[in-house]
């Protein structure tokens, strides 16, 4: 049985001690393995070998720093009103448990009440990595998107796609971004490296001075998904509507004649890190952000960053997409209760479209292991069909999909992680 947000409150020190014994136990029981390689010998390493088509990480964020203080008892916290401002600051940190790992496990402490006095039930959920709260983004970023070869594989022609994925509030943005600025500044000295590469294995000279724009045409879209509507993050524009967000033209999401979904966006031509840096700051800028009842900046849209990849010497091959996906967060009816009318139907629909991508990763996930037939069903929602190029069976193309889902620290949202 779950508690309401108020018996959680009441029973935060309760709820403490059984979280403080159960950590005693467990760190007696089940000793934490960590990471298969340290971070310092990451760039060495060369574990890129049996990748698997869908990786899921675990990441959730630190608590804010005096609920952290709080969490660990405050003695000489005397009096009602600070006892009571400690207890709504404690319910940041004391939800879940996430330990840095590789293999990774989350656990959910879920709150609840039995005839005997509040229990906690530890959840465990399994995924290929784990990133606890102590993890900085570019950790995060090699052991994701670098060691799942993510680039590389965009550069040879494949799909690479990297959703954020989790509650508002839980740190999306915070990551993707970081992911974005990295990739723009790697892609391109991994570009002159695979360039070389190719260029040795067509029988040419090794030029110490290929540069990437000899062998590759990099062009980026920025695409924002606000429920059922979408517009181009590249234009710029004057024009605001009521609420002072800006006006943009609506761009319909659809499958052509041939099967391809290709919205008509900018679609900017870039050379150079700078260029794909700037491109990028730019976009973001454009984002719309609006306070919610748990994220004072929240993006509440999905975000995808698509930098298409054309190989000059291979003419006829299929041009390499890299996806970066900034999602949407999932909310409880909790948290949008005070929206108002348009607000709800945007949180509905994304909603709504992230339980369609589960099911569609789920189907992949569950095509790849079995190697056999599985219904994808991408048609479904606009989000879906955006990303096509990774759930359309029919495709020639390889693809990898790396997810990082984002777990809130807060005690009242373990039923919903
Ligand atoms: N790992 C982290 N370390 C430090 N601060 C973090 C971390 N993750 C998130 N934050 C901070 O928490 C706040 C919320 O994070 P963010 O905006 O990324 O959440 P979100 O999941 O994208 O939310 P929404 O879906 O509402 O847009 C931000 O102020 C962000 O800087």
């Amino acid at each position: 049985m779950a508690t309401s947000a108020t018996l959680t409150t009441t029973h935060l020190s309760t709820f403490r001690n059984i979280l403080d014994e159960w950590h005693q136990n467990r760190s007696k029981t089940t000793p934490t393995k960590g990471f298969l390689v340290p971070f310092e010998e990451l760039q060495q390493s060369s574990k890129k070998d049996a990748l698997k088509d869908v990786i899921v990480a675990f990441r959730t964020r630190p608590p804010p720093n005096e609920a952290a203080e709080k969490f660990h008892g405050d003695p000489d916290a005397q009096d009602a009103a600070e006892t009571e401002a400690a207890s709504a600051a404690v319910e940041f940190c004391s939800g879940i448990t996430v330990t840095s790992a590789e293999p990774g496990v989350f656990f959910a402490h879920v709150p609840g009440m039995k005839w005997s006095g509040p229990t906690l039930t530890h959840k465990p959920y399994e995924a290929d990595l784990a990133f606890g709260p102590d993890v900085g983004n570019e950790e995060v970023y090699q052991r994701t998107v670098v060691a799942s070869d993510i680039l590389s594989l965009a550069l040879s022609g494949g799909v690479g796609c990297i959703l954020a994925y989790g509650q508002t509030g839980s740190g999306k943005t915070y990551t993707m971004e970081s992911v974005e600025h990295r990739v723009a500044r790697d892609l391109f000295d991994q570009a002159r490296m695979v360039g070389k590469r190719l260029v040795l294995a067509q029988g040419g000279a090794q030029a110490s001075d290929t540069e990437a724009g000899d062998i590759f045409e990099f062009n980026v879209t920025f695409l924002e998904l606000l429920g059922k509507h979408a517009t181009d993050l590249l234009e710029s524009t004057e024009e605001v509507d009521a609420q002072g967000n800006p006006v943009r033209t609506a761009i319909a999401v659809r499958e052509d004649k041939v099967g391809n979904v290709r919205p008509n966006l900018i679609s900017s031509l870039i050379r150079t890190s700078e260029e794909l840096e700037e491109l990028i700051n730019k976009a973001l800028s454009h984002r719309r952000t609006s306070a919610t009842l748990r994220n004072a900046t929240s993006s509440r849209s999905h975000a995808l960053l698509t930098i298409s990849i054309k190989n000059k010497l291979l003419p006829y091959a299929d041009e390499g997409q890299l996806i970066l996906v900034d999602l949407a967060g999932s909310e409880r009816h909790e948290d949008s209760k005070d929206h108002d009318k348009q607000c709800m139907e945007e949180a509905r629909d994304n909603n709504k479209s992230l339980m369609n991508l589960k099911e569609c990763v789920r189907a992949k996930a569950k095509m790849a292991a079995e190697d056999g037939f599985v219904h994808i069903p991408w048609r479904s929602n606009k989000l879906t069909m955006l990303l096509k190029p990774i759930f359309d069976i029919e495709s020639r193309q390889p693809s990898r999909a790396m997810i990082i889902a984002h777990v809130s620290p807060h005690i009242q949202d373990s039923v919903h992680s």
